[in-house]
């Protein structure tokens, strides 16, 4: 008796231990797996930084492998020549995104997904359509009047504040409103005066919190859906659920208001609104909206941030004076503070925000794809609605692709480059829809910024910028890198003419301030 009582215990555990082990999807046959324990699969290996715990484990399992994250299974690529394969060879397969619980079901349920969040169905498809009109080289070249008069203020701030050069100052607020206001412009046609504004820091607040809630590595409530039950995630995301929804009201009513006075500046949301054929309805609307707002609000400060600090490191400040010569050599005349908003004609500046890119890849595990339908990978069929993450800061440092990946070195993106230049951005057919506005973004800044300042280290050592891009990240559980604090020192190179540039910005944005009242 006591014999079957034994026996049928221990079914009883094996059934659990089934059970508790079990996937949405089952093992895949052929491809390495990571070990990992009942119920957590890997979680507790994988800690607070999943990107590097991945390569780790890359190097033991090969660069393309399967892991358990609770009841998930997922696979992961974490080499450059992977990466291709799965998400640009099978850009068609790879098209789709998961929901995940605290994401899909507590963060967003009151003003939709944004885009970059959304399955594929019809609705993605028209919002991605409409986003993609809204960022594509002509559209983008018609925003360059935003961007010269944020640039304008940013540099102007950071001028006002410098002293010369003598003192050392914290640029982050200057450049987060920089990009804010770009966004809130292209959007709502609105922004901020001032970088220490309330609702400017509400935003700021807010989306780095959600973007912590959309980390790969922050909720095991995604993986595990007892904690579902004993989480405080829940409430703490419905929260900033709330605050968000209340300045995005105030956003999209602001420019409601305007549209009914006749007053509004140009802008996607307004052309949409004011669109009769546009096909898109309100929850649409306001995830486009959403989508925008957000898309540009971390990940645009993090890289002028990041390129910042590396370039007031003692090797940055050669590459401001080659990058500083490169320019005069262009635009002797010094029209690079004008011409920069019409062409991109400086490679040595291209290259230098593409290393920037690559080598801070701040979002470090790309934003999460389910496959629809079955891809044949070497071999291995992995079957339809698998989980797929990109560990592209692994692909953006793979050796077998990039020289010397550890070493920042802008000269790599100079003459031919392969067309995917780093991962940055993503990959194929979910690739980011705002890259082409971030670049321009990214290589006006840098024109004006090195053509207007020489970026030095800081007085004081202890305030020095951090080289290591991983250690140089704030935040390793969010979704987007946040640059730890540092300070440096700003010297005008010549501030006269840096004075008159200036004025012609300010002039123009001044005009076409009026000309919108009018
Ligand atoms: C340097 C700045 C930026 C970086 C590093 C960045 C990075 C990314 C990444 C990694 C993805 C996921 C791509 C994938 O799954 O393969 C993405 C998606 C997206 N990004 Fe960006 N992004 C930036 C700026 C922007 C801006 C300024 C906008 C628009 C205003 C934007 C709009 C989008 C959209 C709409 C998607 C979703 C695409 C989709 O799911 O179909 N991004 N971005």
């Amino acid at each position: 008796m006591a014999f079957v009582a034994w026996i049928g215990i221990i079914v009883i555990i094996w059934i659990l231990f089934k059970i508790l082990s079990s996937t949405d999807i089952p093992k895949i046959n052929g491809l390495p797996e990571a070990p990992g324990w009942p119920i957590f699969g890997s979680l507790l290996q994988l800690g607070e930084n999943h990107s590097l715990a991945l390569s780790k484990l890359a190097k033991r399992l090969g660069p393309v492998f399967q892991i358990r994250l609770g009841n998930k299974r997922i696979v992961v690529a974490n080499s450059y020549d992977s990466i291709k394969e799965l998400w640009i060879r099978n850009q068609s397969s790879l098209i789709s995104r998961p929901t995940l619980y605290t994401f899909h079901t507590v963060v967003s349920s009151s003003q939709g997904f944004t885009i970059g969040t959304s399955p594929w169905d019809e609705s993605c498809k028209q919002r991605r359509k409409a986003a993609a009109t809204a960022l594509n080289k002509l559209a983008v070249q018609s925003y360059m009047p935003l961007i010269d008069s944020e640039s304008y203020s940013a540099i102007n701030e950071i001028l006002k504040e410098c002293e010369d050069g003598r003192i050392d100052i914290n640029i982050s607020p200057h450049l987060q409103r920089f990009a804010l206001n770009t966004s809130l412009m292209l959007n709502y046609g609105t922004r901020f005066s001032s970088s220490f504004d309330a609702l400017l820091k509400e935003i700021v607040e807010v989306e780095a919190a959600i973007s912590r809630f959309r980390s790969t590595s922050n909720n095991w409530q995604d993986y595990i859906p007892l904690l579902r039950f004993f989480s405080t995630k829940s409430s703490e995301a419905n929260s900033y659920r709330l605050r968000r929804d209340h300045y995005l009201e105030i956003l999209l009513g602001g420019l409601k208001k305007d549209i009914a006075n006749g007053t509004e500046r140009s802008c996607i949301t307004g052309n949409i609104l004011k669109d009769p054929s546009a096909k898109l309805n309100e929850n649409e609307i306001k995830s486009i909206c959403l989508t925008m707002v957000s898309a540009g609000i971390d990940t645009v400060p993090a890289n002028i941030i990041y390129g910042i600090s590396y370039l007031s490191s003692a090797h940055g400040q050669q590459i401001q004076e080659r990058a500083y010569q490169e320019i005069q050599d262009v635009y002797p005349d010094g029209d690079a503070w004008e011409k920069c908003l019409v062409e991109e004609r400086v490679p040595y500046v291209t290259a230098l925000y593409k290393e920037i890119l690559r080598y801070f890849t701040v979002i470090p595990m790309c934003l999460p794809r389910r496959s629809i339908s079955d891809i044949d990978y070497n071999g291995v069929i992995i079957p339809a609605g698998t989980l797929f993450y990109m560990n592209a800061f692994a692909g953006d440092y793979d050796e077998n692709h990039f020289i010397d990946p550890y070493t920042f070195n802008p000269e790599r993106y100079l003459g031919d480059v392969d067309g995917t230049p780093h991962f940055a951005y993503g990959a194929g057919s979910r690739m980011c829809a705002g890259s082409h506005l971030a670049n321009r973004e990214l290589f006006t800044f840098f024109i004006r910024f090195i053509s207007a300042f020489r970026i030095l280290e800081p007085n004081d050592p202890k305030d020095a910028a951090i080289l290591d891009a991983m250690k140089a990240n704030k935040s390793l559980t969010a979704l987007v890198a946040e640059p730890k604090p540092f300070k440096c020192r700003f010297e005008p190179r010549n501030k006269k003419v840096l004075e008159s540039w200036l004025e012609i910005s300010r002039k123009r944005a001044e005009n076409d301030e009026h000309s919108m009242r009018d």
